[in-house]
């Protein structure tokens, strides 16, 4: 029987497994088991929780003291008393995947487990992950919803999607309309537009990486998410091979987000195909099959590519451009376009064509008609440390093992969205004020920026215009 006992905390009755409430809203950390025990009545007992900052060993000793006829103890982790594993819906690099119940709510949730131990709240609030997801609140980026950390060990508790696109695609029988693809593509894109505005690029964009409900897609996984003021050189960086861009993979250090471009691009050829673009099955081949498909750049098409540690790769791969309609014969001219490289060479800078003000000033934009700012300069656009990490560092430094909550976003908020797509270039945005149904493709010359196409600024020259701190979301204590 859950729930019988008074707790100690509140003098309510019972709490069932969701926990004090009033010890939850007063204590920005705080410690409540929930005990099961057997009676000497026969009985089942459990408690809702005894005493906050409490450590596993005294709150044993209370129950001991308080309730003698205790024969059983259950103890649950704070985690496991608001959430209920359902099943292990991933398995990445980072982190085990897991469908749950937000018994508080009913709300079904993913929970990612990092595999890694955290014995910091500093190293986990320095986690790209976390750094990036914080700040970003868009429909087509996924949600965090909360952090928890719990003996050691990180969670990111994110609001569920069905599907990832792989497994869409995987268990497609017939090919995508293009009007699913538009559709798709422009709410991608939507995503990445506002992230990139914000200042951060994923440098992980792949069908797994895309999350997929009904209609809905959004982006995910910002394990190895930077940020755009970070300087380079990038030398962390370790993508899925099939969607890495030519910069990446000839070693440039100096990318820029144009990489997530490239791989928009390889995705929006896969959705067509039904199978990757590019299946490289080491870096040399990944380089070898972009030449044979898309042709050997030389200094004329890409200038600053040749230059590259490993362009030698361009002296043993000389290929013509095949033709694309071979590779991928159900594609419209306007998808072509898109996908094409090098016959647009500029129109990255669409993409971030946001609008005028110098808060826009960032990469493309600003490498183009902006002079770079020295360095020095730069500095003083520190992003501010956001309130949120006062609120946990302070006094929390070390409490290892307690677990600490870290609520972001409640599901039906939606503060500091920055969609703004009417600032975003008709072309770009297609139909965007359309429903997300069909995507049509604006002017007559259709698509207008190129995703497969290197777009390297490799000359060093590129220093961060300014820290394009994201609006920090509200603070959310506990409930
Ligand atoms: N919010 C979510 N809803 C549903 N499924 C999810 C969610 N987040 C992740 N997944 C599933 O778990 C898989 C792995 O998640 P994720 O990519 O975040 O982990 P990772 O360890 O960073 O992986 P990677 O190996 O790509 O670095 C995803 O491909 C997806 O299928």
């Amino acid at each position: 029987m859950w729930g019988s006992g008074k707790c100690s905390e509140c003098g309510e009755d019972k709490h069932k497994a969701t926990g004090c409430p009033k010890l939850r809203s007063i204590a920005p950390v705080c410690m409540f088991w929930v005990m099961h025990s057997h009676s000497s009545d026969g009985n089942e007992y459990s408690f809702g929780c005894i005493g906050k900052f409490m450590l596993v060993d005294t709150c044993l000793y209370a129950v001991q003291i308080l309730y003698k006829d205790v024969k059983e103890l259950l103890v649950l982790s704070p985690l496991e008393v608001q959430y209920k594993f359902i099943n292990e819906i991933g398995d990445g690099t980072c982190g085990n995947v897991y469908k749950a119940l937000n018994i508080e709510n009913n709300e079904i949730v993913a929970i990612k487990k990092m595999k890694r131990k955290f014995y910091f709240w500093e190293e986990c609030m320095n986690l790209c992950e976390a750094k990036s997801l914080r700040k970003l609140n868009h429909t087509n980026i996924v949600k965090l919803k909360e952090i928890v950390r719990e003996n050691h060990e990180l969670f990111f508790i994110f609001e569920h999607m069905e599907y990832n696109l792989y497994q869409v695609m995987r268990e497609r029988q017939n090919p995508f309309t293009e009007g699913e693809i538009r559709n798709l593509m422009s709410q991608v894109l939507q995503g990445l537009a506002y992230m990139h505005k914000n200042g951060y690029f994923h440098r992980d964009l792949k069908p797994e990486n895309l999350l997929v409900t009904h209609d809905v897609i959004k982006i995910a996984d910002f394990g190895l998410a930077r940020e755009v003021t970070s300087e380079p050189p990038y030398t962390d960086y370790v993508s899925t091979r099939w969607y890495r861009a030519p910069e990446v993979l000839l070693k440039s250090s100096f990318y820029t987000p144009a990489i997530d471009m490239w791989a928009v691009g390889a995705i929006l050829a896969e959705l067509f195909m039904l199978s990757p673009l590019f299946p490289g099955e080491s870096e040399i081949d990944q380089i070898y099959r972009i030449c044979t498909i898309l042709g050997t750049p030389d200094s004329s098409i890409w200038p600053d590519g040749i230059l590259l540690p490993h362009s030698t790769y361009f002296n043993i791969f000389q290929f013509p451009p095949a033709d694309i309609w071979d590779i991928i014969p159900n594609a419209s001219l306007e998808a072509i376009d898109l996908i094409l490289v090098g016959q647009l060479p500029k129109l990255e800078l669409k993409l971030w064509d946001f609008g005028t003000e110098s808060d826009d000033c960032f990469l493309g934009l600003t490498l183009a008609v902006q002079p770079s700012i020295p360095e020095r300069d730069a500095g003083k656009h520190v992003i501010q440390q956001p309130r949120e990490d006062f609120l946990f560092y302070n006094g929390c430094q070390d409490h290892s093992n307690r677990s600490l909550f870290w609520p972001l976003l409640s599901s039906d908020q939606n503060i500091n969205d920055l969609t703004d797509i009417s600032l975003l270039p008709s072309s770009y945005i297609l139909s965007s004020q359309a429903p997300q149904s069909t995507i049509s493709v604006g002017e007559s010359s259709g698509f207008t920026f190129p995703s497969v196409q290197p777009t390297l600024l490799d000359n060093g020259a590129f220093r961060p215009m300014m820290s394009l701190s994201a609006p920090i979301p509200n603070v959310h204590s506990f409930k």
